[in-house]
């Protein structure tokens, strides 16, 4: 029996701060990632962004490792210390990496050494991918063990808390960490402190190890069975082989085609397998979600360069989780009892269908937003014209006349802050709200805000100096952005309305359907997806652009509603299923386990029948 406070297991606590830290911990490095890359190991843009992807891709695959070894080898509780210590080496060392001063023998401020810094931070990325990836799928379905079959609904609102405690963490750790990179801090040179804002995570990962540790007289741990993931592919491998050496018409036909691995194979795994196979089915059109949802970080954020207002970083990485912090409780505690009052079934596949649709309707918002966007922005030249600018200072009217077939050059002008005669000078700034002229001790200052996205053509005749400066003539070539980024939220709504009716929900299905001792497997299956979710956009980023943006929003929402349908119907002939009751079952067919059958068989009966039909709970025979 485990302690409980408010009908909930107390070792719960342990395991949602140890999961509030983890996620400050992955969140804080990651939000100051790209700018260490960038501005610290001076890559380019492309090679950080491409860096940065892989990085998130790897810790989406590395789930399915961590849940071998905890499913298989190590258990849960094991799998989750171990590899949380290689999760806080890897911050460390990512931490260390960017001491400048290791190697800036010359102390002017910047490294000397390149390679042992990419090094070092490419060895700690690796060590937190292993890590935050290995522990991901365990640490969930380890809260999920904590409960008894009596506490169904608790079960529900921990995975809902789960989820809270991911994105406080996220919060949090979003807003600080990049403040503490604009730090100064150094040895021989102040530098932009990089230490600090990989330093703190390292810290928070160490303490979401020790308040892991902490919990441990309280947890429920359960031991692995054997080499079960191994066992799971040699038993497919047998069922395929022997349907095949049996494919004549004359050998009657099975029910299921595991079936034919019942020669060699205990009816108990067949079964396992069974349930397992049938949830992984249903997830193969969810990579689609995640293929819209990771967009937010990429393409959304270059819509919001497009548009006015001064707080696009801070909006754009704090606006999704301060949305779940706030929508989790009002869905949790206000639609979904409403609509449950109604009389209405919303199970949980009809829910992460409609967390589908409210992603398309999202990516339909941000077609509507682009459209708008797109009538304010000026027409760039196409890879087929030129774009010529006539500045005409003569007295009179000049008429221009261009040949049709002329081929203009542009010419690129070097970019000089000082300008020596007849030079151009392009200059792209941010926050600009004024500038000057300096020649010698004289100058002009312009002193107001030059809008976002704006460009300004400056003339300054050759007497500007002698005395005014009201001579020089301004020009806007190119209009300020003009809508507003406050536009964005209503999408951001959507899809966040969407991740919690699909993500949350998910997350709790995967962990009721899957058997006792493929739980972890199952959780890592369901990350893989949005894995899946992250090549494909990178492989659509690839494979080229349609001509207008707005249009391949619309494409995207039209691909999601076409797959939530497909979701739906597979949804439809899914029958929800108690994973202890059929393991009971075969057991009781197998004649096995008498006393441990009886104890199961009261336990099931004593289940509230108000609890399963909220889960929308269907008993079924495999
Ligand atoms: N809002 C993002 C979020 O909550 N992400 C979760 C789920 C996931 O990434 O799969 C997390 O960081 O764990």
């Amino acid at each position: 029996m485990t302690a409980e406070c408010c009908g909930y297991p107390i070792s719960i606590f342990f395991i949602v701060v140890n999961e509030f830290c983890e996620r400050f911990s992955y969140y804080g490095m990651r939000a100051v990632l790209v700018l260490y890359f960038r501005y610290f190991l001076l890559w380019d843009d492309d090679l950080a962004t491409s860096i940065y992807h892989a990085f998130v891709a790897l810790c989406y695959l590395t789930p399915i490792l961590g849940a071998i070894i905890a499913d298989s080898w190590l258990g849960k509780f094991k799998t989750i210390i171990y590899l949380s210590i290689v999760y806080a080496i890897g911050q460390v060392t990512m931490a260390i990496s960017t001491i400048h001063d290791i190697t800036d023998a010359n102390r002017d401020g910047t490294p000397d050494n390149f390679t042992f810094h990419i090094a070092l931070s490419m060895l700690g990325l690796i060590l937190i991918a292993l890590g935050t990836g290995g522990i991901k799928p365990c640490v969930a379905a380890f809260g999920g063990d904590q409960f008894q079959e009596h506490q169904s609904r608790q079960l529900n609102t921990f995975f809902s808390v789960f989820y809270l405690c991911i994105n406080a963490g996220s919060l949090l750790s979003t807003l600080i960490t990049p403040v503490l990179r604009a730090q100064e801090c150094g040895i021989h040179t102040q530098q932009q402190c990089y230490p600090l804002a990989f330093g703190v995570p390292a810290v928070l990962m160490v303490i979401s190890l020790v308040v892991f540790i902490a919990g441990s007289g309280m947890y429920v741990k359960t031991d692995p069975e054997g080499n079960i993931m191994w066992s799971v592919c040699k038993c497919i491998g047998f069922a395929i082989k022997n349907r095949f050496r049996h494919r004549s018409s004359s050998y009657p036909k099975r029910e299921h085609w595991m079936d034919w691995a019942n020669e060699k194979y205990d009816k108990l795994l067949i079964a396992q397998i069974k349930m397992v196979l049938k949830v992984l089915f249903l997830y193969i059109p969810l990579p689609m979600f995640w293929t819209l949802f990771d967009q937010k970080g990429s393409r959304w954020t270059l819509q919001a360069t497009t548009m006015s207002g001064d707080f696009v970083s801070i909006l754009i990485s704090t606006v999704n989780p301060i949305l779940i912090l706030t929508l989790v409780p009002i869905m949790d505690r206000l639609i979904f009892p409403l609509i449950q009052k109604c009389g209405l079934n919303f199970s949980p596949l009809k829910r992460m269908t409609v967390g589908m649709l409210f992603a398309a309707m999202a990516f339909v918002s941000a077609a509507l937003v682009q459209i708008e966007i797109d009538k304010t922005l000026p027409n760039f030249p196409s890879s087929s014209e030129s774009q010529l600018k006539v500045v005409n200072t003569y007295s009179t009217t000049l008429n221009v006349t261009i040949s049709p077939n002329e081929h203009l050059l542009i010419e690129s002008f070097g970019v000089q802050l000082h300008t020596s005669k007849h030079t151009y000078s392009t200059i792209s700034c941010m926050f600009v709200n004024d500038f000057s002229l300096i020649h010698g001790e004289q100058w002009c200052e312009f002193s107001r805000k030059f809008g976002f996205g704006a460009s300004y053509t400056f003339l300054i005749p050759s007497t500007v100096f002698s005395d005014d400066c009201e001579s020089i003539t301004e020009v806007e070539d190119m209009k300020p952005n003009s809508v507003h980024m406050a536009l964005q939220i209503p999408q951001y709504f959507l899809i966040t309305t969407g991740e919690v009716m699909f993500s949350v929900t998910g997350l709790q299905f995967s962990y009721s359907q899957a058997p006792k001792n493929m739980k972890s497997v199952l959780q890592a299956g369901w990350l893989c997806t949005n894995a899946v979710g992250n090549i494909i956009v990178l492989i659509v980023a690839e494979l080229g652009k349609l001509p207008k943006q707005w249009a391949e929003y619309l494409l995207f929402a039209s691909l999601l509603v076409a797959v939530s349908i497909i979701f739906s119907i597979m949804a439809y002939f899914y029958t929800y299923i108690d994973p202890a009751e059929i393991e009971a079952q075969v057991r009781k067919e197998q004649g096995l386990e008498p006393e441990e059958m009886e104890k199961e068989t009261l336990e099931m009966e004593e289940k509230d029948e108000d609890q399963k039909n909220e889960q929308g709970v269907k008993q079924t025979k495999i």
